[in-house]
């Protein structure tokens, strides 16, 4: 009988995920990891999966990765802030922890697969995109390893999330997971990002708003709050008309607005480089930030990184964060944005 260990996060997607995999016959082993540091959340969070390890039962690993979260997630969010950019802590906490060392801790096992409850799919060489185009969440394993596509497993990718929470409802023992509440985009954030920062850097800075040109026209609270296409926190002195962040100076603690339309980005660079297949020049269409239309575009790698040229003009489009490759719904890699013109 084969194995499968799955990331069982306390959540409906990861419990009924468990559950498929039993009904389909698999040998299937649970591990709950502890990523972030919030205080009290792993108490709730492990007691919710160790119920559903329960219910459906299986064997509930714990796994204490609170340094490796701290180092390849946690630190670089706060870093890049700092630098001016905007992070994406979940591609990295997925190639690092829950696509690296949740696979590593499977070899450790014996299991042959590794399932999350994540909404992809993947035929075992690329990852598609999800059915459900409400939370399809393949932008954020763009970054994960090739050589494990082959082992892993999504039985969420085909599914509706509303379907998932209804078929938890009509389970008796498992109708409180249908009714908790989402989880946040990020993790370990509760209100706000700056609330998280403000721990470990300081964020409220008062600073200087300028054009385009480099004239002062305002102020603002510090650079950190600020993210590329924000339009309010600001002030803009005789401003008629909306005014947008379109860069932002970490050493100056200046923040550069202007015009809907100086916000246009036509051309984006990007390094660390996460292909699936092995094109050097090609035509494709991009996602560069999540929940966002892939545009069309067109792509030249060298000296690994991609040069990508945009069909149309791209509003909002952030240093720090992913550009994300598509072809219909098969995603073909991506890389992290250094320029963005
Ligand atoms: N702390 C964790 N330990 C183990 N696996 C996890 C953990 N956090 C997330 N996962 C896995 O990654 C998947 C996607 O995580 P995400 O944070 O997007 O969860 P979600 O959409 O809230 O899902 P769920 O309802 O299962 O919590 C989860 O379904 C689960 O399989």
């Amino acid at each position: 009988m084969k194995k499968v260990l799955v990331g069982m996060s306390g959540g409906v997607d990861s419990t009924i995920t468990t559950l498929l995999l039993k009904e389909e016959g698999y040998e299937v082993e649970g591990v709950y990891m502890k990523l972030h540091s919030k205080p009290g959340y792993h108490e709730i969070h492990l007691a919710r999966a160790q119920k559903a390890a329960d219910f459906v039962g299986v064997k509930l690993h714990v796994l204490d990765l609170q340094d490796t979260f701290k180092e390849k997630v946690f630190q670089p969010f706060i870093d890049t802030y700092a630098d001016g950019k905007t992070p994406n802590p979940c591609a990295l906490c997925n190639r690092n922890l829950k696509f690296g060392a949740m696979v590593d801790f499977a070899d450790e096992i014996g299991a042959d697969y590794v399932a999350t409850g994540h909404y992809i799919k993947t035929d075992g060489e690329y990852l598609y995109a999800a059915d459900d185009d409400t939370k399809d969440q393949s932008y954020f394993l763009f970054y994960i390893n090739k050589d494990i596509l082959p082992r892993l497993k999504f039985p969420l990718g085909e599914r509706k999330k509303s379907d998932i929470k209804e078929l938890a409802a009509s389970i008796k023992g498992l109708e409180s997971f249908a009714s908790q509440a989402e989880s946040s985009e990020i993790c370990f954030v509760e209100t706000t990002y700056t609330d998280v920062l403000k721990n470990y850097v300081q964020v409220d800075q008062p600073g200087e708003v300028i054009d385009k040109d480099g004239n002062v026209v305002g102020e603002h609270k510090g650079y950190m709050h600020y993210t590329i296409g924000k339009r309010r926190g600001f002030t803009v002195n005789g401003a008629h008309e909306p005014h947008f962040v379109t860069k932002i100076i970490p050493e100056k603690n200046q923040i550069v607005v202007g015009k809907r339309e100086e916000l246009a980005c036509n051309k984006v660079v990007l390094n660390n480089l996460n292909f699936f297949n092995d094109e050097k020049e090609f035509k494709s269409t991009v996602k560069l930030r999540y929940r966002t239309k892939a545009v069309d575009c067109d792509v030249k790698i060298e000296d690994e990184k991609a040069y990508v040229t945009l069909e149309e003009g791209v509003f909002g489009v952030a240093v720090g964060q992913a550009a994300v490759f598509y072809e219909g719904d098969k995603l073909i890699g991506g890389g992290w944005i250094i320029e963005a013109n």
